[in-house]
């Protein structure tokens, strides 16, 4: 057996989809054998071990059944999931055996390294809120790194019996000025040009603060990560959510 692997990309004219292209055609071990964009048929990718999807929130999902069906392992990295999503997606793996799904909302490897420091700061401060800030044209708000930081940080501070927000005595706001809340953490998300895609976790306690900070300059920061990911889930049956399971954290 072959040790090279052949990938599909959907969204392969976007943004990220047109970078993995170019990093997979790059790669030694990888072939691009499948680029699919919108109104494009599917078919070619029934030649893909790997299916790599960057579309859109609300494609994602058809492409994930549509891939599990055909007995396509899949690398996810477009946001929009919740546990209701995930949970769609561990019912269609359920009756495909050995097929390995890979949802993950950031492949950058010092994104997953701010968000899994953010969860072990998180228990010693009173106070937690996150900051996003991406370039003007994301169509999602907050982005999928900050939703699943919020909720990471979130579970470490119940865990420690502590609440998700910390103290606040606004009583008076505009409406957005506070931020949206996920888990009950505050998140507030910034659109500029010029930007790539960006976090700041503040984490408050008494006369200090501690601020973790991450920026992606550019969108080959991803690729590695997306790469892993292909070699890795096609020996991992089933649902991974994060690219930190692919990584020795210690
Ligand atoms: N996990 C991670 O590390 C990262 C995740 N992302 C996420 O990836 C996603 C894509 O981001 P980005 O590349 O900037 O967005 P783009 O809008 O640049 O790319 C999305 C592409 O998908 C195409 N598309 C839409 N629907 C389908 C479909 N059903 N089948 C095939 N192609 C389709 C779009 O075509 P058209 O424009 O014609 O509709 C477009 O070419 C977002 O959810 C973003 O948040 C981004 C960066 C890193
Ligand atoms: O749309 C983007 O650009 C990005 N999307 C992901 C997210 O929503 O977290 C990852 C990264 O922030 C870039």
């Amino acid at each position: 057996m072959s040790d090279r692997l052949a990938v599909g990309v959907l969204g392969a004219r976007g943004r990220m989809g047109a970078t993995v292209c170019a990093a997979v055609e790059a790669a030694p071990d990888l072939d691009l054998v499948a680029a699919v964009d919108t109104g494009e048929q599917r078919e070619p990718l029934r030649a893909a071990d790997v299916v790599v999807d960057f579309t859109t929130p609300d494609a994602v999902l058809d492409n994930i059944r549509w891939c599990v069906e055909a007995g396509r392992h899949v690398v996810v990295g477009t946001t929009g999931f919740d546990d209701a999503r995930l949970d769609t997606v561990r019912g269609w793996l359920a009756g495909s055996a050995g097929v390995g799904v890979l949802v993950a909302p950031n492949f950058g490897v010092a994104a997953v390294l701010m968000m899994t420091f953010a969860a072990r700061a998180a228990r010693f401060f009173d106070s937690v809120e996150i900051v996003e800030l991406h370039h003007p044209n994301k169509i999602d708000a907050p982005s999928g790194t900050a939703r699943r930081t919020a909720e990471l940080v979130a579970a470490a501070r119940r865990a420690a019996g502590l609440a998700p927000a910390g103290p606040d005595a606004t009583t008076s706001a505009l409406d957005g000025a506070r931020g949206a809340r996920v888990d009950d953490v505050p998140v507030h998300a910034v659109r500029l040009a010029g930007l790539v895609a960006h976090q700041e976790v503040l984490l408050g306690g008494a006369g200090e603060t501690l601020t973790l900070r991450h920026d992606s300059y550019d969108r080959t920061s991803f690729m590695p990560g997306v790469l892993l990911a292909v070699r890795e889930i096609v020996s991992r049956p089933g649902l991974t959510v994060g690219l930190e399971h692919l990584l020795d954290l210690g």
